[in-house]
């Protein structure tokens, strides 16, 4: 069993237990308040299908962050279905809604495998800074941990002193061992003797900070790709995963990041975080159209449970379902 389907795994059992922390749909709630307020009472009580509601039902979604091309890919199937009388009242139609958008992120729920190896599955996490990058490393981390994996972080955000003692106060306090070089020094070599670190020790996963912010933009690339480049010489096949760690809060801005790392970085996967502190979850379904890039985690909170393995259905119907 991969390490990630024993962590939902264990997210089951745990959700079996009466004091468990607040189900998706309370951590969602202000992005499900402006789903269900807005998007979906509309169509409550069997109303007939007519142009108006469609036309309410498109203009509520791009309201909703979904994004002018993800709501039309939604509106051109639903159209077809009413067209078809496949979908006859509003009740219909909302469940039409909430399948369409189950398919939408579906198409990037592809939980990140970590296969049994000999050498250490690198993981390179990369996001500007406050998107929520150190709390997400740290996040992982434990869980990784708590799933029976050895784990080890590369201060590699050598930018910012502060990045470098939040990472190392963490490690120290979870028992993960923390390679830094302290602030100023050069990423690329921190990671490169992490990488090194992490071989000789038979360390499972790997996991490395980097900058979120340098001078200029290009330098923060370049460096970027040096960090990329340097761990290649010590493992062609790695970094086995380039994670850009987005905030879900800050809407449209997430992924034009998102789209300028994966120019340069060939990003793998995404983390979305802080979604339970905004109303544009909605994002979501814009950022799944645009890239196509798979969603790995979600952060829903600041405690280590609150990074969730991404799945689709669930995220939908906890914006959707229920009375
Ligand atoms: N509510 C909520 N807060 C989060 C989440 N993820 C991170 N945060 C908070 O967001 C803030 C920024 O997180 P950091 O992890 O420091 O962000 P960073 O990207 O490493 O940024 P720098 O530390 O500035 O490089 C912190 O206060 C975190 O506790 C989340 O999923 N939900």
């Amino acid at each position: 069993m991969g390490i990630f389907s024993f962590l939902k795994r264990q997210k089951t059992q745990r959700e079996q237990e009466p004091e468990v922390s607040a189900p998706l749909e309370a951590k969602l709630s202000r992005t499900r308040s402006k789903f269900r307020d807005n998007l979906l009472d509309f169509m409550l009580g069997n109303k007939p299908i007519n142009a108006d509601l469609l036309e309410e039902l498109e203009s509520q979604l791009i309201m909703a962050d979904v994004g002018i091309e993800a709501t039309a890919r939604v509106m051109s199937v639903l159209n077809r279905q009413v067209s078809r009388s496949e979908v006859g009242d509003s009740t219909a139609l909302r469940q039409a809604l909430q399948l369409e958008l189950v398919k939408l992120l579906t198409a990037v729920e592809q939980p990140l495998e970590i296969p049994d190896s000999d050498s250490p599955f690198v993981i390179l996490v990369v996001g500007v800074n406050g998107s929520g990058k150190t709390t997400t490393i740290g996040k992982l981390a434990k869980q990784l941990q708590d799933g029976g994996k050895s784990v080890m972080l590369a201060a590699g955000d050598t930018f910012r002193a502060a990045a470098v003692e939040q990472l190392q106060t963490w490690g120290e306090r979870n028992n993960v061992p923390v390679i830094s070089q302290g602030s100023g020094a050069d990423s690329a070599s921190v990671i490169f003797d992490a990488v090194q670190s992490a071989k000789a020790r038979g360390i499972d996963v790997l996991i490395a900070d980097t900058a979120g912010r340098l001078h200029t933009q290009n330098n923060l690339m370049e460096e970027l790709q040096k960090v990329k480049r340097v761990i290649g010489k010590l493992d062609p096949t790695a970094p086995h995963e380039t994670l850009i760690v987005l905030d879900g809060g800050t809407g449209q801005n997430a992924l034009n990041q998102a789209r300028q790392f994966h120019e340069t970085m060939q990003l793998t996967g995404m983390v979305v975080t802080k979604l339970d502190g905004t109303a544009k979850g909605g994002v979501i379904f814009a950022i799944a159209e645009h890239l196509g890039l798979p969603i790995r985690f979600i952060g829903v909170g600041e405690k280590v449970e609150d990074l969730e393995v991404f799945e689709a259905e669930r995220y939908v119907n906890a914006l959707v379902s229920g009375s």
